[in-house]
């Protein structure tokens, strides 16, 4: 299993994630877009990630935003694969 992250380990990471904030256990990160259905297709491009990394985040697709939340359930709480999980969604956003 994947280790939870101290505290000093999760503010390090989250100084060098721009977008992303922490909220309890989970990080959020919000991106916004011109078009509607350009948030629809990076949903889409962060599911296909999340599918091959086999760990899923919640998104919700709004008006000309999308907001991802992400955190590891298994673990309780935040871990790597979160970070690592967020970092590809910003690389996807700027696609
Ligand atoms: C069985 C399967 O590998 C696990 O349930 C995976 C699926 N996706 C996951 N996603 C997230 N965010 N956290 C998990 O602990 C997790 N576990």
């Amino acid at each position: 299993m994947t280790a939870l992250l101290n505290e000093a380990q999760i503010t390090s990471q989250l100084s060098d994630l721009p977008g992303w904030t922490r909220e309890g256990t989970e990080l959020v990160g919000v991106f916004v877009f011109k078009q509607y259905l350009d948030g629809v297709a990076f949903a889409g491009r962060v599911g296909e990630a999340a599918e091959a990394a086999n760990h899923h985040p919640e998104m919700l697709i709004g008006w000309r935003k999308v907001t991802v939340r992400v955190s590891t359930h298994s673990a309780g709480g935040l871990t790597e694969l979160d970070f690592a999980l967020a970092r590809r969604a910003n690389e996807l956003a700027g696609e």
